[in-house]
């Protein structure tokens, strides 16, 4: 089974606005809300890809009860922890570009984590989990690594799509897959990435350390797949860019849909910037018909060097 950890789930508010103008009143032209958060749009995707998962994570309030009750209706398994302060509500902006407001979340206490490490010890080598997404501010930076830890333990298998220090906490770990965006890798290296080469360059410093499989997402450009054996940079297909909120928690669903159910590395990094690329292209997350219409469009060149 696939887990998926959110530790800082939220309620996406979309909004858009013809021309937003910062310090003055703007109109919506039209807004929504959906649930939000990094493993529950991977468990999202999953789902409408016809893999199973279940989301787990930290959830509180009337946001909370909003969740919950919309992951039911689309019968994606969960069982969060509920705490006592209301999930976030990140703000979606759409307007000439687009702009994200993303909160703290809410105080998670050291019984509520417990909980999750309790949970987290019923899994079994069979299983992976999808670490996503930010850490609630009440929380310390190593908790990725604590719980990485947990699972290691028992020969678990762990995604981790975190940024930041937390990205950095967990290198040492060897995750199996992480999947930062080329801002996300370069912040690491202190630098600026704008190019595939110097994606592929530092992406490799990543498997030299001990990832096992480095997925560099680019956006419109693509993204690279690097681990010790092969290298390849992806083309993104082509289409008119919705909304990109999701894209990458699709590219991670994507691959998992594939790679956990027998296909190889090459084909699951296919369909996973396919599933990017569909989400990118539509209002919501993509659909498995929207995926697979993009597919042929992903074209693999091998990486050399
Ligand atoms: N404008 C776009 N056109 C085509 N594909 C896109 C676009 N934006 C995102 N994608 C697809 O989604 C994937 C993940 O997007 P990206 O923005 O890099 O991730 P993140 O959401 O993590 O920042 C890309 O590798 C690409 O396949
Ligand atoms: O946990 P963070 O880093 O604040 O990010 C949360 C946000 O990321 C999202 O999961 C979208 O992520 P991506 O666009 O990277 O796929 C939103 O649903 C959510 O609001």
């Amino acid at each position: 089974m696939i887990y998926t950890i959110t530790l800082n789930p939220s309620v996406d508010y979309h909004v858009v606005v013809d021309d937003f103008q910062a310090g003055k009143l703007n109109r919506t032209k039209s807004d929504y809300k959906v649930p939000g958060g990094k493993g529950i749009n991977v468990s999202r995707v999953l789902k409408r890809l016809g893999v199973p998962s279940k989301a787990l994570g930290f959830i509180g309030g009337f946001t909370g009860v909003y969740i919950q009750e919309f992951l039911k209706k689309e019968q994606i398994q969960m069982e969060f922890i509920e705490v006592n302060q209301d999930t976030r509500i990140n703000i979606k902006l759409k307007s000439e570009e687009e702009t994200e407001i993303n909160g703290a979340g809410p105080n998670i206490t050291k019984e509520h984590l417990e909980e999750l490490f309790a949970l987290l010890s019923t899994l079994t080598s069979e299983d992976i989990v999808v670490f996503s997404g930010s850490i609630p501010s009440s929380l310390p930076s190593t908790i990725y690594v604590d719980l990485i830890k947990k699972c290691k333990d028992k020969g678990i298998r762990f995604v981790a799509d975190v940024s930041g220090d937390a990205l950095e906490s967990i290198l040492a770990e060897k995750p199996f897959l992480i999947k930062p965006n080329h801002h996300e890798l370069g912040e690491l290296f202190q630098t600026e990435i704008n190019t595939i080469q110097d994606a592929f360059m530092y992406g490799k410093k990543l498997v030299e350390k001990g990832i096992e499989n480095i997925i560099v997402s680019m956006a419109e450009k693509g993204a690279l797949f690097i681990n010790k054996d092969f290298a390849f940079q992806a083309s993104a297909p082509k289409g008119e860019l919705q909304n990109s909120i999701g894209a990458g928690d699709s590219l991670v669903a994507g691959f998992l849909s594939a790679y956990t159910t027998g296909k190889s590395l090459e084909e699951a990094f296919k369909i996973g910037v396919a599933s990017g690329s569909a989400t990118a292209f539509s209002q919501g997350l993509c659909t498995k018909d929207e995926v697979m219409g993009l597919l042929n469009q992903v074209k693999l060149q091998t990486l050399e060097g």
